[in-house]
């Protein structure tokens, strides 16, 4: 890809060029093989582009003035890689860099700077530069940073058809940058600040493209990106600044914590989690009194101490399950330490000064927000995380979760293979979960038993064995010993992050296949078998679709006749309710609910049995055994009921659709107001599903009876 050039070759680059560059050829033609290296911080020189830099070091103006002589001036300007560095730290602005050429010195300069940079002439020697063209540094050498040699990055020549993708790449930048300028001036100063950082990696990634088409291609990828991490950064700006706390909320496992950790990362603050799950004493956040024995500080203090910055990323963790039926208040704590107006001035009580926590960025999970009180929900900004379809689960693991937990198990990727089928089986017959928690401890749960296998291996075929030899009698009891001491250090260095294996173990090592064949050898039986119990749901049962925290599920509201009356919770009477009058309305001669006492049940004990959602299910039930009549095959169904028949919004349609796939439902009843809801959703959540909105439970009596077979 790179050519060494000669000046020769460096100038007849340019030979067909117009007319205007011919001074820069001009230039070229009188390069010899060493200039002088100037590293520059922030910004790097863009060819075309002029950059003043104020040079105070006398034996680099003195190197620059040597070059002048019998040639063109020029200098390779390189980007510093960190300008963060302490030993460039006295350097504020791009224009003094060259400062730093005294306290850097030749291969320690090398390894600090980018070695893509460009080839500059230098008009003044106070002194300013013009870019030409891309080089690539090879060496430096000492005292005049000089390189001896470099390499001319040259374009590839491209197809005559690639100018037309080119002009339509450079309108669409254009128009995006357009966009960008167009932002609002409230966002347009921060925009600015987050796209240099940005834009400087996009800068040093296009240079390294030697073909126009890649570098004009790969452009709206990365004005995109820079904007979508602007605006992402933006958007907490935004609403840490407008005062909201930010409570994200959603099924356990699915990553509400990891994002709160992300977020902190992001924003370069550090990271503290406080669980408030169980939290039962305000003391605990606001500190003891010091009258009191064993009186400490809250936790607040604590956290600052261990962060040691105002401005920490603090997570409280699980604030729906802080204790309630307490009279030591922790709530009347919290809302003291989430409230903007409070915050600034937070009294521990052990410490007893006002402590400044208007700086701390609090991020807050829910499981269920219904759980959280009004006064504390109403300062919040909830950001609601569905659970994982069984793509995104499959992702995350094939991506993310089995190279992770074999990197921390030291097993090497080529020696393990889990299939595609086998984490589909994981994801469907195992662990039904919202989140993906359960599916990372079966897959952990695998690598460990391949790690123990590697570590017998290791122990009969080498170590052990040559025991055995030396030591005669009694060496197979020391062997199991050694297997036995084996298996326990295994357990334990996983256990504390290590690597159980040595180098020397996995050299010898066989390669494992996990596949749906042997994969109950690793994880043991599947744990779920299909959530389906009727092929065809008999008189009186209907499936539901309920949504609890722990995500989505399939229910079957089942009624029969009783010799005692049975008494009903709130929901089941009005279903009660609702189907009397259906059942006057279409059969009035049918004197079923006049003469019966009925049980209703729900199968399952994990599900909410008394779900408002589960309304339309329960009148559905009542009258197929009213009716005598079994409701449509493949039929599901959930919403709420009023007296009057109307159906109204559910929550968890995502997960509730996803719980119907499974159990092979065909044909959804929905309420109308979630049609939006459901339209949202990905297209393979969707497809081959028969969905009906409805907001009359006249329209479900059609759709669950009014079949014929
Ligand atoms: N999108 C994802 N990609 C990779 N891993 C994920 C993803 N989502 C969750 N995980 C993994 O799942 C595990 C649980 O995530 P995390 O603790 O963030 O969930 P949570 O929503 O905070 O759960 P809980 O409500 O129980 O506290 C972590 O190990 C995390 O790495």
């Amino acid at each position: 890809m790179l050519k060494l050039f000669s000046s020769h070759h460096v100038a007849s680059r340019f030979k067909n060029r117009s007319s205007h560059k011919l001074a820069r050829r001009a230039f070229l033609s009188t390069l010899t093989d060493t200039v002088v290296a100037l590293p520059i911080l922030r910004k790097p020189l863009i060819p075309g582009f002029y950059m003043p830099l104020y040079v105070k070091d006398p034996k680099v103006l003195a190197a620059l003035q040597e070059s002048k002589k019998g040639q063109a001036p020029c200098a390779g300007a390189f980007l510093m890689k960190d300008d963060k560095d302490p030993s460039t730290a006295s350097s504020s602005s791009s224009f003094e860099t060259v400062n730093i050429l005294d306290k850097l010195k030749g291969k320690d300069l090398l390894n600090k700077i980018h070695q893509v940079g460009t080839l500059a002439q230098v008009h003044t020697v106070r002194v300013f530069l013009f870019s030409s063209l891309p080089f690539m540094i090879q060496n430096i050498y000492n005292p005049f940073h000089m390189c001896p040699f470099f390499l001319c990055l040259q374009d590839k020549p491209y197809h005559k058809d690639d100018k037309v993708i080119i002009k339509a790449t450079y309108s669409e930048v254009i128009s995006m940058l357009r966009d960008v300028l167009g932002t609002t001036s409230l966002w347009k100063d921060q925009v600015q600040t987050y796209t240099q950082a940005c834009s400087l990696h996009i800068c040093l990634l296009l240079w390294e493209h030697l073909q126009a088409i890649q570098r004009v291609e790969s452009l709206p990828f990365w004005f995109n990106l820079s904007l979508y991490i602007n605006c992402e950064t933006e958007l907490f700006f935004f609403l840490c600044q407008t005062g909201k706390i930010i409570c994200l909320s959603g099924p356990p496992g699915v990553g509400k914590t990891s994002i709160a950790r992300s977020v902190a990362r992001a924003l370069g603050r550090k990271f503290f989690r406080l669980a408030v799950g169980g939290l039962s004493d305000s003391s605990e956040i606001k500190g003891g009194r010091g009258v009191y024995i064993g009186a400490a500080p809250g936790k607040m203090v604590q956290c600052l101490k261990e962060v040691g910055t105002e401005n920490p990323l603090v997570l409280l963790d699980e604030i729906d399950k802080v204790g309630k039926n307490t009279r030591r208040d922790p709530e009347g704590a919290l809302l003291e330490l989430l409230d903007p107006q409070q915050n600034a001035h937070f009294l521990d009580y052990f410490l007893n000064v006002p402590i400044d926590l208007s700086k701390v960025l609090f991020v807050c999970t829910a499981n269920d927000t219904d759980k959280i009180s009004d006064p504390l929900l109403d300062r919040m900004e909830v950001i609601e995380l569905a659970g994982y379809t069984a793509d995104e689960k499959m992702q995350i693991s094939r991506d993310y979760l089995v190279k992770t937990v074999q990197r921390k198990c030291g097993i090497k990727p080529e020696q393990v293979d889990v299939s595609e089928a086998a984490l589909l089986s994981l994801i469907e017959n195992y662990c039904r979960e919202a989140g993906v928690r359960n599916l990372q401890k079966q897959i952990e749960k695998i690598f460990r038993k391949i790690a123990l296998k590697l570590v017998r291996q290791q122990a009969s075929s080498e170590e052990a064995m040559a025991d055995l030899k030396s030591s005669g009698e009694g060496s197979i009891e020391m062997l199991h010993e050694y297997l036995r001491l084996a298996d326990v250090l295994q357990v334990f260095e996983y256990a504390v992050g290590g690597v159980p294996t040595s180098e020397k173990s996995r050299a010898v090592a066989e390669n494992f296949m996990i596949d749906e064949s042997n994969l109950a050898d690793y994880v043991g039986k599947p744990v779920f078998l299909g959530e389906k119990i009727y092929e065809q749901t008999p008189l009186g049962v209907v499936m539901g679709l309920a949504w609890t925290s722990m995500g989505g599920s399939t229910l079957y509201i089942e009624t029969t006749f009783v010799v005692k009356a049975k008494v009903m919770k709130e929901s089941a009477e009005i279903a009660h309710t609702v189907a009397r009058r259906v059942m006057f309305d279409k059969d009035p001669k049918n004197l079923f609910f006049s003469n019966s006492k009925l049980h209703l049940h729900v199968p399952e004990g994990a599900t909410p049995k008394d779900g408002p959602s589960a309304g339309c299910t329960m009148i559905t039930s009542l009258l197929s055994l009213a009716m005598k009549k079994p409701v449509r095959k493949d039929l599901a169904m959930t919403g709420e009921v009023t007296l009057t028949g109307r159906i109204l919004k559910i929550g968890g349609l995502k997960e509730k659709t996803m719980a119907a796939r499974r159990s092979q439902v065909k044909v959804i009843i929905f309420p109308e107001a979630n049609r939006r809801d459901f339209e949202d959703l990905e297209e393979s959540i969707k497809e081959g599903l028969d969905v009906h909105f409805v907001d009359e439970y006249e329209q479900i009596f059609e759709l669950a009876f009014g079949y014929d077979h």
